[in-house]
């Protein structure tokens, strides 16, 4: 089978390696479709030095010259959208309908970003002494070090990216090694929109080999991460004793909650749309369903009618709504989760397993609703991160409240109902970073803050005008201009 090669940005050039890393079709894994460079030890402290030397350019870069590269980075994003989706399905699984969508919100971000890069961030304040005039600013960090993974693989880089370049940072981007293109794609449009060598840099690789030297370079000003807890905590551990501004968007176990009053069809839909769009692998997918005990039995049976009717397949072909996972390994991991649940007493509605036939080749898992599940299974409180819900009946409100805030996640919840108190209690009372009434626990605009509590994040939140924030640092300036 034919393998396509991608060279990946270092330094302002596109650059190959010595050796390579093979990147999967997750609809057929037995041969690789893309290899991307190894890089080595070595040329990851070059990519910081490229990193410094960019980031000395690009804070000096006047911000409206600054806007109008990321504005056309999002410009040239849309042209190439068919391209640069297609290649996202090739190495991510998702459909080519919600790839589309990735491209169009990594663009939306590029292009909300450029805006507030023409925003100088800063005020004057009164100062105590005569003939002085007092103001304060933002200006950049330093070197940004970005760690992505699989699941958006352009739109999580974007989301760190876009607020990074725009408050003038320079960044070094670690994609995830299941889907190193995505980002390469992303990187191309910010070098042919005119991006100063240097500002950015991606580092394709195997991790194990080059983690000691992407994580302690010295000139690492803050560090941004997405993914799994485990390496989160270990990451947010390792920078610790260092000056290094720390963010992190970790797991979550997000609950859908549907009341007596309402619209059973209307909350079935959007509990399907957060819970099995791309294949549940989103940090915001709806993963418990809990379901007022009255109405516990008709919304199971509008909920698996809807479930049942969703076809399994390629990302590639138009009938498909739910296509593979990323890879065997985390088949392997839903699968197991799906069993352990069995084994703890959860009663399997529907799905529970791996298609077979044509479909066996690649690394699918039928849309599972599992039934009966209590607050003593594993299922009840880990991120599963495929396409599976667990769900649990409730008596009242306050029960419902109590069991969404029963884990120690905090990312997102949402309340379906026809009670205004009811989504007025529910807001302030569930502890998740956000919340939705009569809509879906996922799909954030880019202008929404994004984050989430307890062990889901950290302090600083990503998105919106909270983002800057964490990529830029406040000066004030008193200039004394009297005798
Ligand atoms: N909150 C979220 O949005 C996400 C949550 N997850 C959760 O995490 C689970 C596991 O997914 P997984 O891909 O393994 O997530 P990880 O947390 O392992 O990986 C996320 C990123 O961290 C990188 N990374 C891992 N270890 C190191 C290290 N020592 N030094 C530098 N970079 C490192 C990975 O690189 P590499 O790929 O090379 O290992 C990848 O780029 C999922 O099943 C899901 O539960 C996963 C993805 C997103
Ligand atoms: O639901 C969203 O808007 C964002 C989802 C996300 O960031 C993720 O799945 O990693």
């Amino acid at each position: 089978m034919f393998v396509r090669t991608m060279e990946t940005l270092a330094g302002g050039e596109w650059t190959g390696s010595e050796t390579w890393v093979d990147v999967f079709d997750p609809v057929d894994v037995r041969q690789p479709v893309v290899r991307v460079p190894a890089l080595t030890a070595e040329r990851v402290t070059g990519i910081y030095d490229a990193a410094a030397a960019g980031f000395a350019v690009w804070k000096r870069t006047p911000a409206l010259a600054r806007a109008k590269i990321l504005a056309k980075a999002a410009s040239l994003l849309r042209v190439r959208a068919a391209e640069i989706a297609l290649g996202v399905v090739t190495e991510n699984g998702k459909t080519l309908a919600e790839a589309r969508v990735e491209v169009e919100k990594a663009a939306d971000f590029f292009e909300y970003y450029a805006g507030h890069a023409r925003e100088a961030y800063g005020s004057l304040v009164h100062d105590v002494r005569p003939d002085t005039r007092t103001s304060f600013q933002r200006e950049p960090i330093g070197v940004v070090l970005a760690i992505t993974p699989w699941n958006d693989p352009l739109i999580t880089p974007a989301r760190k990216l876009a607020p990074a370049l725009a408050a003038g940072n320079a960044v070094v981007l670690k994609p995830a090694s299941e889907t190193p293109t995505s980002a390469l794609y992303l990187a191309r449009a910010l070098h042919d929109a005119g991006l100063p060598a240097g500002v950015l840099n991606v580092v394709t690789g195997r991790t194990s080999e080059i983690s000691d030297a992407l994580l302690d370079d010295p000139r690492i000003a803050a560090l941004t991460f997405t993914g799994s807890n485990e390496v989160g905590e270990g990451l947010r551990a390792r920078i610790a004793p260092r000056n290094v501004r720390f963010q992190a968007e970790l797991g979550g176990k997000n609950a859908s909650v549907v009341l007596a009053g309402a619209d059973l069809a209307a909350a079935a839909t959007a509990v399907v749309a957060a819970a099995f769009a791309q294949a549940g692998q989103r940090c915001t997918a709806t993963s418990r369903v809990l379901v007022d005990r009255t109405v516990h039995d008709a919304f199971l049976a509008v909920l698996r009618e809807k479930v049942a009717a969703l076809r399994l397949g390629p990302g590639q072909d138009a009938a498909t709504d739910v296509g593979p996972l990323v890879s065997r390994n985390q088949q392997d991991g839903v699968l197991g989760h799906i069993g352990a649940a069995v084994k703890q007493g959860a009663r399997v509605e529907l799905g529970g397993d791996a298609p077979a036939g044509d479909l066996a080749n690649g690394c699918y898992v039928n849309p599972t609703i599992l039934a009966d599940v209590t607050g003593e299974m594993d299922i009840w409180r880990d991120e599963v991160f495929g396409p599976v819900v667990a769900l649990r009946a409730f008596d009242g409100l306050d029960g419902a409240i109590a069991l969404v805030n029963d884990s120690p996640y905090g990312l997102a919840a949402a309340l379906f109902s026809d009670s205004l108190e009811a989504a007025y209690r529910f807001a302030d009372e569930v502890e998740c970073g956000q919340i939705a009434v009569n809509t879906t626990t996922s799909g954030w605009d880019v202008h929404h803050p994004f984050g989430g509590f307890k062990d889901s994040g950290s302090a600083f939140k990503e998105q919106g005008t909270e983002a800057l924030h964490f990529y830029t640092r406040v000066k004030s300036v008193a200039i004394h201009f009297g005798r």
